[in-house]
C-alpha cells in the first residue's frame, strides 16, 4: 500500500553528481515512489551559486543556506554530493542530529573520518549509506557490507580512479599527452574539482581504505594506505610495458596478510599482462577482484565515474534510505570487530620492473645482478639496450635474455623484472643499486601485478 505522505530529500551539492540526481529523481518519480512505498520529494536543494539555471530544478527550492535545510527537522534524507571534508562533515552530522538519514559519495570524508560519521549515525538510529563513494555505479560497497558478509574476504582488487585510467588508457592507446588526457577526462566529469586527487592517489587510496575497512571488518585509515599516483609515469614506462606484453594501471590492492594476523592496503601504477581481464578495462570504467574463502573470485565492473553513472549509485541508496525510513528498519552500521592491525606496505609481496642507467662496460650485470641476490631478491628477466639505441632496436623476444646492443656513449639501459618478493626488499634492492658507481641512475621502477 502506497503512503500518500512524500518523503523528503534534502539534496547538498548541484554539481555534476547532484544534477544528475535532481534529474533522475523528477524524470523517476513514479517507479522511485513505487519501489519505497511512498512519494519522495525534492524538499531544499543547497547550492553554492544560486543565480545559475538548474535545468528541471523548481528555483523555489534552491538555497544557499545548507545548514538551515539539514536543520529543517522535515527532512529524512539528506543526499551530500559536495564533496570535500568541510562543510560535508558538519551538515551530515548535523543531518544525523535532526533525525535525517544521509546519503553520500564523499569517499574523501569518509575515509577521513569513516568511524566517527557511522558512531553518529548509529546514535541517531539514522543510516548512512555510500554506495556511489567508490566505483561510481558499480556495486561494490553494498556486495560487501552485504552480499559477502558472511565469507572471509582475503583481497580487493582493482581499478578504483576513472580518471587515472583514462589517462593512462588514452597515453596507451592514441600516444595522448598526460595533460591533454587529464583535460579530456575533467570536460567528461571524471576529475575530482581538484585532480591533484586523481592522480597523485589520493582519491584511490581513500577508495582503497573504505573497500579495505569493509572486507577485514576492521578501520583502515587513509595514512595507512600506501600512496603513489600516476604522475611519474613516463611514456618509456608504457613502452616498456608493452615490450612486456603488458599495460600500467594504477591499482587499489587491499590484502590479508597470508597468517590472516594483519592486512595491507596500498595504490599505485602497476603494470599488469595484456592478458589479464584487468588490462582490457578502458576509458573512465573501474573493475575490482574481490577474493573470498567460500566464493572465490568475483569480478565487479562498469562505469566508475561520471555524472550519470554516480547518480545511480546514490539513487539506489537512496531508495534503501526511505524503505529503512518507512520500515522503521535500519541498514549496516560499521563493522570493526576484528580489529586487524595495518601492515606497512613493504611486508607486501609484489614484483617489480626496474630500469637502470648503466656504464656499458664488462662486469656490471654481474654486480647488479649481486645486489638483487644479497637482498633475497631473485631476478626472473634482464634486457640489456645500448643507451642511444633506437626503441625499435631492441631485439623481439629478448626477454630473459641479455642483450648487447652496442653504446655509443658508454652507458646503457639494463631492464630487470624480477620474482615475487616482499616490497621492502625491493626497496632495498633498489637503494642499494643506487650507491652502485656503475648505476648511474635509476630511471623507473614499477611493481608487475596480476600474474
Ligand atoms: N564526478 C564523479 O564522477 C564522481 C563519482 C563518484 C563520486 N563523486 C563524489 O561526488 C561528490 C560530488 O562530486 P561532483 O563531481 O558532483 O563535484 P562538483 O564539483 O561537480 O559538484 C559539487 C557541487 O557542490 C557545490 N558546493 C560546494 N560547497 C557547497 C556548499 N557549502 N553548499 C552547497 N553547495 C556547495 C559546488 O558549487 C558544486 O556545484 C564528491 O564527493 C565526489 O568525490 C563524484
Ligand atoms: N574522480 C573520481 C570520481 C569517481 O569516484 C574518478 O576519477 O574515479
Ligand atoms: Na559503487
Amino acid at each position: 500500500m502506497m503512503r500518500t505522505r512524500p518523503l523528503k530529500v534534502a539534496l547538498l551539492g548541484c554539481g555534476v553528481v547532484g544534477s544528475e540526481v535532481a534529474r533522475i529523481m523528477t524524470t523517476h518519480a513514479d517507479d522511485l515512489a513505487a519501489r519505497i512505498g511512498a512519494p519522495v520529494e525534492l524538499a531544499g536543494v543547497a547550492v553554492r551559486r544560486p543565480g545559475r539555471v538548474r535545468a528541471g530544478i523548481d528555483p523555489a527550492l534552491v538555497t544557499t543556506d545548507a545548514t538551515a535545510l539539514v536543520k529543517r527537522g522535515d527532512i529524512d534524507v539528506v543526499v551530500e554530493v559536495i564533496g570535500g571534508i568541510e562543510p560535508a562533515r558538519r551538515l551530515i552530522t548535523t543531518a544525523f542530529e535532526h533525525g535525517a538519514s544521509v546519503v553520500s559519495a564523499n569517499k574523501a570524508l569518509l575515509a577521513e573520518d569513516g568511524p566517527a560519521l557511522h558512531q553518529a549515525a548509529e546514535a541517531h538510529g539514522a543510516d548512512l549509506y555510500y554506495e556511489a563513494a567508490v566505483a561510481g555505479a558499480i556495486p561494490l560497497v553494498r556486495p560487501l557490507r552485504e552480499s559477502l558478509v558472511g565469507d572471509k574476504v582475503n583481497r580487493v582488487l582493482g581499478i578504483v580512479n576513472g580518471t587515472t585510467n583514462f589517462i593512462l588508457d588514452r597515453m596507451d592507446t592514441s600516444g595522448a599527452g598526460y595533460a591533454e588526457a587529464l583535460d579530456e577526462a575533467t570536460a567528461l566529469g571524471y576529475a575530482e574539482a581538484d585532480p591533484t586527487a586523481d592522480v597523485e592517489g589520493f582519491d584511490a587510496a581513500a577508495k582503497a581504505a573504505i573497500l579495505a575497512g569493509i572486507a577485514f571488518h576492521t578501520r583502515v585509515s587513509l595514512d595507512q594506505v600506501h600512496r603513489e599516483g600516476i604522475t611519474e609515469v613516463t611514456a618509456a614506462d608504457i613502452r616498456s610495458a608493452r615490450r612486456m606484453g603488458c599495460t600500467v594501471k594504477l591499482l587499489a590492492i587491499c590484502e590479508r596478510a597470508q597468517d590472516g594476523n594483519s592486512v595491507t592496503a596500498r595504490v599505485h601504477p602497476a603494470m599488469i599482462p595484456l592478458s589479464h581481464p584487468l588490462a582490457s578495462v578502458r576509458e573512465a570504467y573501474n573493475a575490482v577482484f574481490v577474493e573470498a574463502e567460500a566464493a572465490g573470485r568475483l569480478m565487479f565492473y562498469g562505469p566508475g565515474a561520471g555524472g550519470s553513472p554516480t547518480a545511480s549509485a546514490v539513487l539506489g541508496d537512496l531508495v534503501a534510505a526511505c524503505r529503512n525510513k518507512l520500515s522503521g528498519a535500519r541498514g549496516p552500521g560499521e563493522s570493526a570487530y576484528t580489529q586487524l592491525p595495518v601492515s606497512p606496505t613493504g611486508k607486501a609481496v609484489t614484483r617489480y620492473h626496474i630500469s637502470l642507467d648503466v656504464s656499458d662496460k664488462p662486469g656490471v650485470l654481474a654486480q647488479c645482478a649481486m645486489v638483487f641476490a644479497e637482498h633475497g631478491v631473485s631476478i626472473d628477466t634482464v634486457r640489456q639496450q645500448g643507451k642511444a639505441a633506437p626503441e625499435n632496436a631492441v631485439p623481439s623476444g629478448a626477454e630473459g635474455t641479455v642483450g648487447t646492443a652496442a653504446a655509443s656513449d658508454g652507458e646503457a639501459s639494463l631492464v630487470v623484472v624480477t620474482h615475487r618478493a616482499t616490497d621492502a626488499a625491493l626497496s632495498a634492492t633498489v637503494e642499494a643499486l643506487r650507491k652502485l658507481d656503475t648505476v648511474r641512475g635509476v630511471a623507473s621502477t614499477m611493481r608487475v601485478e596480476g600474474e
